[in-house]
């Protein structure tokens, strides 16, 4: 496996050692002992999350607050999405910038977002499957966000937004001058 660590500090992007024969293909979606070797971050996963989302679903830009903020381990296991987070966190010098990937399940990559990032992606294949380990709980009360389409983080998605299929929870959430105040 090689690990990337993106321009947002502490976030990193982790492509696997893929084993491929005629049965088809191999690979360690997930090895502590490598991961914290090559990352530097103490893993400490307690929930795994699968959402699969049809052709033109946008999930996002989701974060927990406080104590119940969560870092992720997010990768595609079926079809394809672009996914992006946002460094909220803000004492960082990268507060506001954000970082797009496209994920697939033929190159298996996986992004590792820390705490303090607001993360989001569109679908860009019917039935795509999303798979992602989280540090910390679920938890319905501290569920924030930023919207998708803010003004002023000016995300590229690629994507005509109005063919974009969004829940009502996500088209609610507040722009990112919002969030700052
Ligand atoms: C996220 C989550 C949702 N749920 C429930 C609440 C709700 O009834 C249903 C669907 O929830 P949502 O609409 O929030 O699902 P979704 O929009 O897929 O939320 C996810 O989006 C991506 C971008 C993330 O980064 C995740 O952390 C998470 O926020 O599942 C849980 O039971 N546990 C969970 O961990």
């Amino acid at each position: 496996m090689t690990v990337e660590e993106t321009y947002l500090k502490g976030c990193f992007v982790l492509t696997p050692k893929v084993f491929e024969d005629e049965r088809g293909f191999f690979f360690e979606s997930f090895n502590k002992k490598i991961f914290e070797a090559k990352t530097g971050v103490t893993a400490n996963f307690v929930q795994d999350n699968q959402s699969k989302s049809s052709i033109g679903v946008l999930r996002g830009m989701h974060f927990q607050t406080k104590e119940h903020a969560q870092a992720k381990l997010i990768q595609v296991i079926k079809g394809k999405a672009l996914d992006v987070c946002i460094d909220v966190r803000k004492k960082s010098p990268t507060f506001g910038k954000s970082f797009s990937i496209i994920l697939d399940a033929i190159e298996h990559i996986q992004v590792y977002i820390p705490r303090g990032f607001a993360h989001g992606f569109l679908v860009l294949e019917d039935d795509t499957i999303f798979s992602y380990k989280c540090d910390n709980f679920y938890n319905k009360a501290s569920e924030s966000g930023i919207i998708f389409n803010d003004k002023d983080l000016n995300i590229e998605w690629g994507f005509p937004l109005n063919q974009l299929i969004i829940s009502e929870k996500d088209k609610q959430l507040p722009s990112f001058k919002e969030f700052c105040k």
